[in-house]
């Protein structure tokens, strides 16, 4: 059995009275592919949140590979491997796909010098032997967006921003990545298409992948384990083809969940 990388333990956090999250407790093997699903307001963001240091629980602790990181700034959480996504994608509008990703590649550099401002583009990132401009145009081509290199980030469409949004997050080559909602906002073609391509990129170099999702589908094709959140609590924490068909996940998300979606 692979080690347990992420383990969360004993997670509460409350909002004046709205509990948002109620005694958390989800062990993660290094590897997994984890869905996180549950109604809007279920407590998935805040435990997203409270994984990479965004919110700090009111009590218990995170665990990463054994060392308590609950306490530490967003920061250094990224910079010890676990990145995330966004809701809503957080890019440099007024930059093109390529530069938007040289801008993460050249965090990548500064880290690696040690802070020192050795962010040209022509310059090789230590440890990664290649170049900030090799690595964002290597990062377009992995995750299908060569066609977008030279496009400002502000035009281009729904599901190839969310597409930038990873791709950035993956420069760090976390060891743990959370995606909040990959797919939303983006059309039910498309958003398919996309999610083939993010799980193909991120999980070639076995980066252990928690995803927040609405799609049941995405989850079952994609989810090897579901945590399924309902009122602060996870209800279920099981393989999809168990945790999909658990009585109160059945009654308090999927149904609503389907139905939700009919009227998009
Ligand atoms: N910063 C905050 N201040 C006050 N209440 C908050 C805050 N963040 C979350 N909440 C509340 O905590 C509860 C859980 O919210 P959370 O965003 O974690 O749910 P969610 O499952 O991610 O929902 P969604 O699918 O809509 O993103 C909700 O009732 C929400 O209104």
């Amino acid at each position: 059995m692979s080690e347990i990388i992420l383990h969360a333990k004993g997670l509460n956090k409350s909002f004046g009275a709205v509990v948002a999250a109620a005694e958390i407790d989800v062990a993660v093997p290094a590897g997994a592919c984890l869905g996180l699903i549950g109604t809007n307001g279920a407590g998935k963001t805040t435990f997203v949140n409270m994984i990479t240091g965004y919110l700090k629980p009111d009590s218990g602790t995170v665990e990463f590979n054994g060392r308590d990181i609950t306490q530490l700034p967003p920061r250094e959480i990224t910079q010890l491997g676990i990145c995330r996504s966004f809701q809503i994608p957080q890019l440099y509008n007024t930059l093109t796909a390529l530069e938007n990703l040289e801008v993460s590649f050249g965090i990548v550099s500064l880290i690696a010098n040690k802070g020192s401002l050795f962010t040209r583009t022509e310059r090789v990132i230590p440890g990664y032997s290649k170049t900030i401009r090799q690595l964002a145009e290597e990062s377009l081509e992995h995750f299908g967006l060569s066609a977008y290199r030279d496009k400002v980030a502000r035009v281009l469409p729904g599901g190839v921003r969310k597409l930038l949004d990873i791709a950035m997050a993956m420069a760090m080559r976390p060891k743990i990545l959370l995606l909040d909602e990959p797919t939303s906002g983006v059309s039910t073609e498309e958003k398919f298409q996309i999610m083939e391509m993010v799980m193909h990129a991120v999980r070639q170099g076995n980066t252990t992948v928690l995803f927040v999702e609405h799609d049941m589908e995405i989850v079952s094709k994609h989810a090897e384990r579901v945590l399924a959140f309902y009122e602060g609590r996870i209800i279920a924490d099981a393989p999809p083809e168990i945790a999909l068909k658990d009585e109160r996940v059945v009654k308090y998300i999927v149904g609503k969940s389907h139905a939700a979606t009919q009227e998009h």
